[in-house]
């Protein structure tokens, strides 16, 4: 890991079960339905964190925090944002910025968009316009457009801290 920069991907899906409400990006979101997880099932921080250990070739969130692992349950994910987090810094770098997109009909994320923001970059370390969380319908096709589920994307530049 000479080099200045490094790039990262992550995707993640949930899908919806019983429940009154949905947690994103830290930011808990009522809503009708809840999602099938082992931890809280927060999408956008489980994207973000497998972009940020893609970007540093660490594997992914399930190596980290395994679903066989009774102590994940029911887990807050800024737990594991926070360690992604310390990894960084362990390892000489510091996230650049990160680009969030959340695939699903319902719920709204906008109006929460700079809740997430706030949470993400804090868990991070860094300002909060170098995270970006943005959302899109799939216009009712696929799996989130008939509402089974959430999907995120993610994408993270890291930068020489
Ligand atoms: N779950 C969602 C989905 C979308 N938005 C916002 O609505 C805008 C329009 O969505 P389209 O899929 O019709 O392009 C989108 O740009 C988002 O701002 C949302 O908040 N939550
Ligand atoms: C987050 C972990 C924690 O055990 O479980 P889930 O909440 O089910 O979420 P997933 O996106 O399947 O990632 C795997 C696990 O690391």
């Amino acid at each position: 890991m000479n080099s200045g920069i490094r790039i990262g991907q992550g995707y993640d899906v949930h899908a919806f079960g019983e429940g009154d409400h949905v947690v994103m990006g830290g930011v808990r979101i009522a809503h009708e339905r809840g999602v099938l997880a082992h931890s809280d099932g927060d999408v956008v921080i489980h994207a973000l964190c497998d972009a940020l250990l893609g970007a540093l070739a660490l594997g992914d969130i399930g190596v980290h925090f395994p679903p066989s692992d009774p102590r994940w349950k029911g887990a807050d994910s800024r737990v594991f944002l926070r360690h992604c987090g310390a990894l960084l810094a362990e390892r000489g770098w510091r996230l650049g910025n990160a680009d969030i997109t959340v695939v699903c009909e319902r719920p709204k994320v906008a109006p929460h968009a700079a809740a997430m923001r706030a949470h993400l970059a804090a868990d991070l370390g860094v300002d909060v316009d170098a995270v970006s969380v943005k959302a899109t319908t799939s216009e009712k096709l696929g799996f989130t457009g008939r509402g089974e589920g959430l999907a995120a994307m993610a994408v993270a530049l890291l930068v020489r801290a």
